[in-house]
């Protein structure tokens, strides 16, 4: 139960490991977007603003040169400078005297209204001031500059609309966005371009805007730039669409990961508990051959794991923990069940051949596994002289006398006993014989080095001498060439097993085996044998 708690907790943590750097890439991005825009927009503001002070610089210089002529006369001379003034400016719009009243005196245009009413005006120097001047008639707003000639005399500059620089905002955000400009006081004057849908609205129409102001230092006057965010943060949102595509699979591929430790990784007890229930444990049969000969002698069962999803796991993936937890000692009474079921009938009738099975330390602690070995195969098709029982010489035996006890025990049910892995562990084949053992298996570990050159193999030659002298049977494991074979078969060794004769091999595979190689002589081969194995 711990355990698979554990597995779901890391199954979460993973799930939140793969869904934080898509969100936090994202959530990146939009920051680092909103970031980027509102300096743009911050830029923006301050080239209007530059924009603005340099076209009232020359409007000043303009202004001044008309009144210093004398233009406050109207006559003829002076209507033909304030033209040619328009002319070359692109900036203005009209430039007109007016008296202190607001009433237009002369204009370089015709124009129908002759009164304006004026917002507060600010210095811009002694002779000039700025302010907003609205048209009485159509209420149309103008910026205005005005150069006081004596006291009720003024020569005023319009400024076109056009000229006062708000295309520098990109066209997207002029639609959805609001540029003004304004006196100091709060006072609006018009600006192109106008087709923003915000047009003539207040600021606070735009919800959830981001907003830029820039302030002139030599003018009273200032800008300010409001654009949607759901506007300017259009282009990002096709980039936020890709990264979101991209960080899912990275996340889809992160969680695959995840489940897959999850249901591959390090087994756990409830883990091979529920493989057991389920009957995922299965034996692999890898052929014994008598190297004299060529004789299939009989096989070691080697456990498999088979998943629901048809995979294979090989020992090495759960061995180690079902031998700590003791669930080795039940799945071996697992595997002897299935070994009855897949290959009993093909046993019972070539007696001759041998099945053995791993045991490990677990299974000589008490004497179970001898009731077991009863139990299982008293009356079974497979008798108990077929069985052999590997004891590993890896891990030391806890209890030397039990050991042989049990080991007694099992040979007196008929079966017989092997030291596996021979040579690998500390006890020393002379020691070990004292256990009764009647088999000696010599690891691949002594098998590897033997070539086409080889001449002597000091362990191999070695155990051979040892076995040969105890009057004990030998195995080699893990033979995979013939010169390996040439060599164990010179030296006296029986029996062989490796991939140079087969793997490990399925049930029904070991069964299509036994059958063509070892066909029966004194009963009509029965077809269904294999295909029996196999189911
Ligand atoms: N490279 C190479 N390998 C070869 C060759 N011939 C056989 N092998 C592999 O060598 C191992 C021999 O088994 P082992 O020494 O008993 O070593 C076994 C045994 O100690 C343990 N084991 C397997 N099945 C059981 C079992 O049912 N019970 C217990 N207690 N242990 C088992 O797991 C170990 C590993 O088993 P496997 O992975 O099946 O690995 C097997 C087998 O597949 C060859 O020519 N070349």
């Amino acid at each position: 139960m711990r355990a698979r708690s554990i597995k779901f907790a890391a199954l979460i943590a993973c799930a939140v490991i793969a869904g934080v750097p898509p969100l936090g890439f994202v959530g990146f991005l939009e920051t680092n977007a909103t970031q980027r825009i509102e300096e743009d927009l911050a830029g923006y503001a301050d080239r209007v603003i530059e924009h603005l002070e340099l076209t009232l610089d020359e409007a000043v210089l303009v202004l001044t040169q008309l009144a210093e002529a004398g233009v406050v006369r109207c006559d003829p001379a002076s209507m033909e400078a304030m033209r040619r003034a328009i002319f070359d400016s692109y900036l203005l719009r009209e430039i007109a005297v007016v008296d202190a009243a607001g009433t237009r005196l002369c204009s370089d245009t015709i124009y129908h209204t002759e009164r304006w009413t004026l917002s507060r005006d600010y210095a811009v120097n002694a002779a000039i001031d700025v302010a907003v001047v609205v048209d009485e008639a159509t209420f149309q707003r103008s910026l205005a500059l005005r150069y006081r000639v004596g006291e009720d005399r003024m020569v005023v500059a319009y400024f076109a609309p056009n000229s006062l620089g708000l295309d520098i905002l990109p066209e997207q955000w002029r639609n959805n966005g609001l540029a003004r400009l304004a006196l100091t006081d709060g006072t609006e004057f018009p600006t192109v371009p106008r087709q923003s849908a915000f047009y003539g609205k207040p600021p606070e129409d735009i919800e959830d805007a981001l907003v830029a102001t820039a302030v002139s230092n030599r003018y009273p006057i200032n800008a300010v730039v409001r654009v949607a965010r759901a506007t300017v943060m259009q282009d990002f949102q096709s980039i936020k669409a890709y990264a979101l595509v991209a960080m899912s699979v990275f996340a889809a591929v992160v969680l695959g990961i995840a489940v897959y430790i999850a249901r591959r990784g390090p087994t756990t007890s409830d883990d091979i508990a529920a493989g057991m229930r389920k009957g995922e444990f299965i034996p692999y049969y890898q052929p014994v051959i008598n190297i004299s000969n060529g004789r299939l002698e009989g096989c070691e069962v080697l456990v498999r794991r088979r998943r629901r999803d048809g995979s294979i796991e090989v020992p090495a993936a759960f061995i180690a923990q079902a031998e700590i937890d003791g669930q080795i000692v039940p799945m071996t009474r697992q595997l002897m069940h299935s070994v009855i079921n897949d290959v009993g009938e093909l046993y019972a009738r070539r007696p001759q051949l041998t099945v053995a099975f791993n045991l490990c330390a677990q299974h000589f602690r008490d004497d179970e596994i001898v009731r077991d070995v009863d139990e299982i195969f008293s009356g079974s098709p497979i008798r108990p002289s077929q069985l052999v029982f590997e004891v590993t010489e890896r891990f030391p035996l806890a209890d030397f006398t039990k050991a042989k006890t049990i080991i007694a025990r099992l040979q007196a049910l008929g079966a017989k006993v092997a030291l596996d892995d021979a040579g690998t562990g500390h006890s020393g084949l002379a020691a070990l014989h004292r256990l009764g053992m009647d088999i000696v298996k010599i690891d691949k570990l002594f098998i590897d080095p033997i070539d086409a050159s080889t001449t002597q193999a000091p362990i191999v030659d070695s155990l051979v001498a040892l076995a040969k002298s105890f009057g004990m049977a030998m195995v080699a494991e893990g033979v995979e060439t013939l010169d390996q074979v040439n060599y164990l078969r010179a030296k006296g060794v029986d029996q062989a097993q490796g991939y140079l004769f087969a793997p490990p091999l399925p049930a029904a595979s070991f069964a299509a085996l036994v059958a063509a190689m070892i066909p029966l002589r004194d009963a009509p081969q029965s077809a269904s044998e294999p295909e029996r194995a196999a189911g």
